[in-house]
């Protein structure tokens, strides 16, 4: 059990996305509970329309050559110092998990799957971050690539809508700067005059 450090708001607003991690390896089983207990997440009809392919530990050696050869761009033809360099962003993470929902037919379905499965997403980062784990959510393109879906067994009427990343760091990025309240909120009825 991961004892819970931070409180909901301070989860929500004191987590960053993490971009350089220090290359420390994730515990395979706290990393397991966060996904575990981030299927509480809201979802219509109880759908629970996500899946997660989880790498950690032993696994990890196997996907990066994959992310190699999905994530960079005519490696063979890089020296071994340049390759070194691109897949610094690859290999310093200690976990990965690509989360994966069902694509409904019906639209409305598929929408609300959608959000499901990013409120999921959410919750994961979320609950990582209260146990002292960084994340980023990835969306490289190579995610929709036939065969690097093949090779995670992705299947027809699957969308990976995510790559998340999990680590160690050893730089707290600063916040990006958000909107204030009153530029993005209206009150009901409110006319302009
Ligand atoms: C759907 C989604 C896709 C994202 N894709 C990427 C990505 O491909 N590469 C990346 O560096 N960050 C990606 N991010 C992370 C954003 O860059 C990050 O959330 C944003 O800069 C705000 O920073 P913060 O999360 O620290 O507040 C993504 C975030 C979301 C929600």
């Amino acid at each position: 059990m991961i004892e819970q450090a931070l409180s909901i708001r301070e989860a929500i607003t004191s987590r960053r996305s993490i971009k350089n991690f220090n290359g420390q390896p994730v515990d395979r089983e706290s990393l397991l509970q966060v996904l575990d207990d981030a299927k509480w997440a809201p979802n219509h009809g109880n759908r629970e329309p996500w899946r997660v392919v989880m790498a950690c530990g032993k696994e990890l050696d196997a996907l990066y050559e994959l992310l190699k050869e999905f994530g960079v761009a005519k490696w063979r033809e890089l020296s071994e110092e340049d390759l070194a360099k691109q897949m610094k962003k690859f290999v310093t993470p200690g976990g990965y998990a690509f989360i994966i929902v069902k694509e409904d037919v019906r639209q409305k379905e598929r929408l609300e799957d959608f959000a499901a499965a990013s409120c999921y997403s959410q919750n994961v980062q979320l609950l990582a971050w209260d146990a002292g784990i960084g994340s980023c959510w990835k969306t490289p393109p190579f995610i929709d690539n036939p065969k690097f879906r093949d090779a995670l067994g992705v299947e027809n009427g699957e969308r990976i809508i995510g790559m998340l990343q999990f680590g160690y760091f050893d730089e707290l990025p600063k916040a990006k700067p958000r909107r204030e309240v009153d530029q993005f909120v209206t009150r009901f009825g409110q006319t302009e005059e």
